[in-house]
């Protein structure tokens, strides 16, 4: 298989959560093409779970790729760039799925001890394919006994990788709230209350909730990404929307961020003359590693001639959490080397990273089911 045309065939197509329609035609497209006896594909929803059976199975160890893209407009000038305006590959599920495709193809071609099944989740950016995952029948029928997966980083250099036991990616929760109070003409403030003003007040307030009501010592982001308010420039805004992120390394601190939202939005209605409602859309438990899985990837890593860097925790979140909540495993970072960061719109990893993350996985498949 050819890495680079499967990964630029994939790019073009990005797809959101749940929506992956054509990505998972091309993923069965190229299953089908190196598809053996030994091979068998179980669809769901808009992923795929494919199971190789081992020579002399003892147990069986997953891979997991993740396979939708972001709502964002690509503005790379690339010759595959996204042909789905308004969508991208901008957290290089690309690269996870080419990944995952090229060890499929080397498990299928010089087969393990162990059975291997390959996840290609869906909706990872949100609403969440994990979860889901683990309480399908299809998913529980695959008894899977061990699970890794990794995450490409763009600021790691091409040909290192780097991860730790425990806490590697953190706790999150989607963040929706909406206002609602009286609009008016824009030359009578002082008749209407202004959903505009109310929501940039709290969006500024709520940030003391980060630095005066968590831990200090512990992790905690809340982010809003989008602020929406109103609809022409002189009418004063009737409704207003923050949407954002709560992020925190320790699990419990979610809930705590939560209260303290909900006890300000109570006396902000108050205060602001207004309705507040806050949803929390998708919330994902952190990425912990299982520190044996770890210790025996770094051997893989440093015997195979590639550098292992010891990671810090990130306030990424991941819904591969829950895979690892349920499952002894690990998450790993695939040094990709680009100028630009997850999430942004020219993103553009280098495509030498692709054998690498096939090697790697493959090398770890090996010493797990040797170990
Ligand atoms: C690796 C990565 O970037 N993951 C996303 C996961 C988003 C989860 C959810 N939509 C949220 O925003 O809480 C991230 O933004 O970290």
């Amino acid at each position: 298989m050819d890495l680079h045309s499967v990964r630029q065939a994939l790019h073009k197509i990005p797809e959101l959560g749940f929506k992956e329609v054509k990505t998972q035609q091309l993923l069965l497209e190229q299953i089908d093409a190196m598809k053996t006896e030994r091979v068998q594909v179980t669809k769901w929803k808009t992923g795929l779970f494919v199971k190789v059976t081992g020579t002399d199975p003892q147990k069986t160890v997953a891979y997991r790729a993740d396979i939708d893209g972001l709502p964002i407009d690509e503005q790379t000038d690339l010759a595959f760039k996204s042909t789905h305006p308004g969508a991208m590959h901008a957290c290089g599920h690309d690269f996870h799925m080419t990944i995952a495709l090229g060890v499929l193809e080397k498990v299928i071609k010089a087969p393990l001890r162990d059975h291997v099944v390959f996840i290609f989740q869906p909706a990872e950016e949100g609403p969440g394919g994990a979860e889901p995952i683990l309480a399908t029948q299809e998913f529980q029928a695959l008894k899977v006994d061990e699970i890794f997966s990794l995450h490409i980083a763009p600021e790691l250099p091409v040909g290192t990788v780097s991860t730790k036991p425990g806490l590697l990616f953190a706790n999150t929760s989607e963040l929706f709230i909406d206002f609602k109070g009286k609009g008016g003409h824009a030359a009578y403030p002082h008749l209407t209350h202004d959903m505009a003003v109310a929501a940039s007040t709290f969006l500024v307030n709520v940030q003391q909730i980060v630095s005066r009501r968590t831990n200090p010592i512990e992790g905690a982001v809340l982010t809003v990404g989008k602020m929406s308010a109103g609809t022409v420039q002189n009418i004063i805004a009737e409704t207003a929307r923050l949407e954002g992120t709560i992020r925190t390394t320790d699990p419990k601190a979610i809930q705590t961020i939560k209260t303290e939202i909900e006890a300000f939005a109570r006396a902000f209605e108050i205060s602001h003359h207004c309705e507040i409602t806050i949803d929390y859309g998708s919330n994902y438990y952190g990425v912990y590693n299982d520190e044996r899985f770890v210790n025996l990837f770094k051997n893989t890593v440093e015997s195979s001639g590639y550098t292992y860097r010891e990671a810090q925790e990130a306030m990424t979140g991941e819904d591969f959490g829950y895979f690892l909540k349920a499952l002894p495993g690990f998450m790993f970072w695939l040094g990709v080397d680009s100028t630009f960061g997850l999430h942004h719109a020219k993103l553009n990893p280098n495509e030498s990273a692709l054998a690498i993350g096939v090697d790697i996985v493959y090398r770890t498949l090996q010493d797990l089911m040797t170990n």
